[in-house]
């Protein structure tokens, strides 16, 4: 019976492929499509695949770079970001994917569109006119004045007969605001103040701070996800402009050039509310003139807005954006009544939509080709030469150099740190003497980038330097860059040969440079070249402690392995990150979290260190929880925490920073010690290892990594460092095979942190005379040098 089952089988599964056989063969093979479908899409697209070491406890993760991530004009070499094959990355030849930027254009026709003037959104009857003044500026003019018009104002507001209806006016530095708290709405406040904006801005064809504001202005205006006319909520707006003839003696040749910008993209941002025409003034003949004639048209502006009569109905395009040749297509009548008639204006490129829709003839049988997608972008313009980012002739560079930098190229800097002077004179090191064993003697600070994607309410930087976020310079060559840097510092290192107290052996060790601290100012990994500049450094065994602002995933993706990796931690959430790093990105949490996840991936490979800086006032109260949250995603090795060092500048000033926001080290040991009780409560292993009292500062470290028989060893084997760079020495870390694929930051810890250096201890070397400032200090203790003017060590 069943053998007869098993002879007709065949037959039986053969009628049924022949009853089935279409729907069977159509599923087969929509499956295959379907399939097909999925793996072109993954693989286009860009991901970064950082795999974390054998024996991680981390689970395997995938960081996705979004493209807007990755560097303009650059391209990222994947493989490079492969942590366990950096060794090999010379030898291989690696595909470089290039980064495609810019908007697909869209060829249509514009349709002239009727122009009404600007409803106006001010009752005269219950609402207030809040003036604002912004200004800008590198050497003061722009600023005097600005605070002055600022002052006038205020009188005449108070005594005015519309005082009712005018409110103090407030001032703003563009360099210390948030551009979207004014440029992207107006700001908030209650619904019966409506704002006016009073722009004072001088103009520089060197690369400053105006730079990034007109792109800001420029990129709020094209992004398609907000209004064109966002800021069609102020009651009016007007520019005014300083240039200097002699230099610039025309328009054409410049004169004046960033204020129009400015006052076209205002006009555009508030859809015409131009309530009183640019005003330009050239600061070595007439500028008190034009600036008094200007403003007495603001304040008149400002008075019709106030009595309810509006920006006034305007002559057909008025608040445009840029002049129009309108009139001349008109047949106009001249005083003697004969008609003169002008030649049609031909559209030549592809321009700005609303200055095109005065250019567009409605009658025109021919429409004129216009790019939808840009305006007048960058890319429609020629293509620009990049400018230098801190050139000779620029006031930045006459302040940095007063505050003792040296400018190498035309964008790295080096200074001296006073800790090295220090040293030089057996005074002590710093707190990376303390932790890591670097003399501070033996330690150079320099960055190959003097800008940044910040302006961080505690940075050094004077608000002067130039601020970006895209790499947009004249690039420097890395060799050029170690060459300047490293003549520069031994001619600084030199001028203290005459300088009482210094150790002549001290100062001949200090002829060879050991240790690079790449956290002077600016952010280092900004520098398309980081990568090389590093690599010559390891080459001339010169020690790398690099310092980034958690802004730049790709950068710090791609980066190769450095002595220590420090990334700073300012805040411990969104809120608080925006107020104290003043980010100039918009996606800067994403950044932060993008390169949080990247050093957890890391943390095998080398050294890597969170480093926090508290402002009291800003980032300590209630954030303790928060910091834990953020130490538990990273797994930092280690974990610096220091108090802010108060830098009394006015870009301080206007954030709100003063000593007060300067923590006693009491206060910062308190914070830390909160810190190791929430993250010991989460199992994460860290403890206090060690503290340096005299610059503020406590180190935690994993104690799972970083302790050697039972005691605390934080410091760096460096030798061993260069052996293992170069290959002279194999490291221990394997894959899921065994088989060794590179280092770990466990193959090059030095010798246990020293007992002087330990939590308790202070941190002073015991070999070093330590000094007191003036007035500070124990009495009698070691107080040899306290009454001498030069004495520069301070207690913080
Ligand atoms: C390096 C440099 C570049 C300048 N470029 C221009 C320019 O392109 N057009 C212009 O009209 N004035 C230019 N000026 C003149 C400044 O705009 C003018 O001195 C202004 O008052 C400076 O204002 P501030 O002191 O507030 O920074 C330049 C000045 C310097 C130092
Ligand atoms: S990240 Fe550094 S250089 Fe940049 S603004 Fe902040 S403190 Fe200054």
């Amino acid at each position: 019976m069943l053998l007869d089952r098993l002879l007709v089988l065949p037959n039986e599964l053969l009628l049924l492929w022949h009853n089935h056989r279409v729907p069977l063969l159509l599923s087969a093979l929509s499956l295959a499509i379907i399939v097909h479908v999925i793996v072109y899409l993954r693989s286009r697209r860009q991901k970064v695949l950082v795999s974390p070491p054998p024996s991680s406890p981390v689970e395997k993760k995938e960081i996705e770079l979004r493209p807007e991530w990755l560097p303009e004009n650059t391209t990222i070499v994947v493989p490079a970001l492969n942590v366990d094959n950096h060794a090999d990355d010379v030898a291989v030849p690696v595909p470089v994917i290039k980064v495609k930027k810019g908007p697909k254009t869209v060829k249509g026709k514009k349709v002239p569109k009727q122009r009404t003037p600007p409803a106006s959104n001010f009752d005269h009857k219950t609402d207030k006119i809040q003036p604002l003044v912004f200004f800008q500026s590198l050497s003061g003019t722009t600023e005097c004045y600005a605070t002055q018009l600022a002052k006038t104002l205020t009188e005449w507001t108070v005594g005015c007969d519309q005082s009712a209806s005018l409110l103090e006016p407030q001032t703003h530095d563009l360099s210390y605001i948030e551009y979207d708290d004014y440029f992207l709405t107006p700001p908030k406040a209650d619904s019966n103040t409506k704002h006016f904006y009073i722009l004072l801005l001088p103009t520089y064809n060197i690369d400053t701070v105006l730079d990034n504001f007109l792109e800001n202005l420029q990129e709020t205006h094209n992004d398609f996800r907000i209004d064109t006319a966002p800021l069609s909520g102020l009651v009016g707006y007007s520019v005014f402009g300083f240039g200097d003839k002699e230099g610039w003696p025309t328009e054409e040749e410049g004169f004046c050039s960033q204020a129009r910008e400015v006052d076209k993209w205002m006009a555009r941002l508030t859809g015409r509310k131009r309530a009183y025409p640019l005003g330009i003034g050239d600061v070595k003949s007439d500028v008190d003139a034009r600036l008094g004639e200007w403003r007495a048209g603001v304040q008149e502006a400002l008075v019709e807005l106030a009595e309810g009569r509006g920006l006034g109905e305007g002559v057909p395009g008025s608040g445009d954006p840029a002049e129009s040749d309108d009139e001349d297509e008109d047949v106009a009548e001249d005083s003697d009544g004969e008609g003169i008639t002008s030649k049609p204006r031909k559209a030549t490129r592809v321009d700005d939509l609303e200055d095109l829709g005065s250019m567009v003839n409605s009658e025109s049988p021919n429409p004129i080709p216009v790019d939808f997608t840009s305006y007048k972008s960058k890319a429609s313009k020629p293509v620009s030469a990049p400018k230098e980012m801190v050139p000779v002739t620029s006031p930045t560079h006459a302040a940095l150099t007063k505050q003792g930098y040296s400018i190498i190229g035309s964008h790295s800097g080096v200074k001296i740190c006073r800790w090295t002077k220090s040293a030089l004179r057996g005074r002590g090191s710093c707190y990376k003497y303390s932790f890591y064993g670097i003399q501070s003697h033996l330690c150079m600070e320099a960055t190959p980038s003097l800008s940044c994607s910040n302006k961080c309410v505690f940075c050094w930087r004077h608000g002067t330097n130039p601020v970006g976020t895209t790499w947009r310079w004249i690039t420097d060559a890395p060799d050029l860059i170690y060459d300047g840097i490293t003549a520069a510092h031994y001619k600084k290192i030199k001028m203290m040969k005459g300088v009482p107290g210094v150790r002549a052996e001290r100062f001949a060790e200090a002829m060879r440079i050991r240790h690079c601290a790449l956290s002077l100012v600016g952010e280092p990994i900004f520098y398309p070249h980081i990568n090389e500049l590093l690599a010559i450094m390891h080459a001339n065994r010169i020690s790398t402690f690099l310092v980034c602002n958690a802004q730049h995933p790709a950068q710090l993706a791609s980066l190769i392995p450095v002595t220590q990796l420090y990334v700073s931690i300012d805040a411990s959430n969104k809120d608080s990150l925006r107020k104290i790093d003043r980010p100039l990105h918009r996606d800067f949490w994403e950044r932060f979290c993008a390169c949080l996840d990247i050093l957890k991936q890391r943390r095998f490979e080398q050294r890597t260190v969170f480093r926090l800086t508290l402002v009291k006032g800003f980032n300590m109260a209630e954030e303790v929880r928060g910091y834990a949250d953020l130490v538990e995603r990273a797994l930092p090795g280690f974990v610096e925490v220091k108090g802010v060092t108060y830098c009394g500048t006015s870009a301080a000033g206007s954030a709100g920073l003063t000593m007060q926001n300067v923590p006693f080290y009491e206060e910062v040991a308190a914070f830390v010690t909160a810190l190791a009780e929430e993250l010991s409560k989460r199992g994460l292993g860290y403890g206090i290892a060690a503290e340096h009292a005299h610059s503020c500062c406590v180190l935690l470290a994993d104690e799972r990594r970083f302790k050697k028989n039972g005691r605390w060893a934080t410091r760096i084997d460096f030798e061993r460092f260069y052996e293992l760079n170069e290959g002279l020495v194999e490291g221990t870390r394997t894959d899921e095979q065994g088989r060794v694929v590179g280092w770990r930051p466990e193959d090059y810890v030095g010798e246990e942190t020293p007992e002087w250096a330990l939590w308790g201890n202070g941190g002073f070397d015991p070999r070093d005379v330590r000094v007191w400032r003036k007035g500070k200090g124990p009495k009698g203790e070691n107080n040899v040098e306290g009454t001498k003017e030069d004495v520069k060590v301070v207690e913080i």
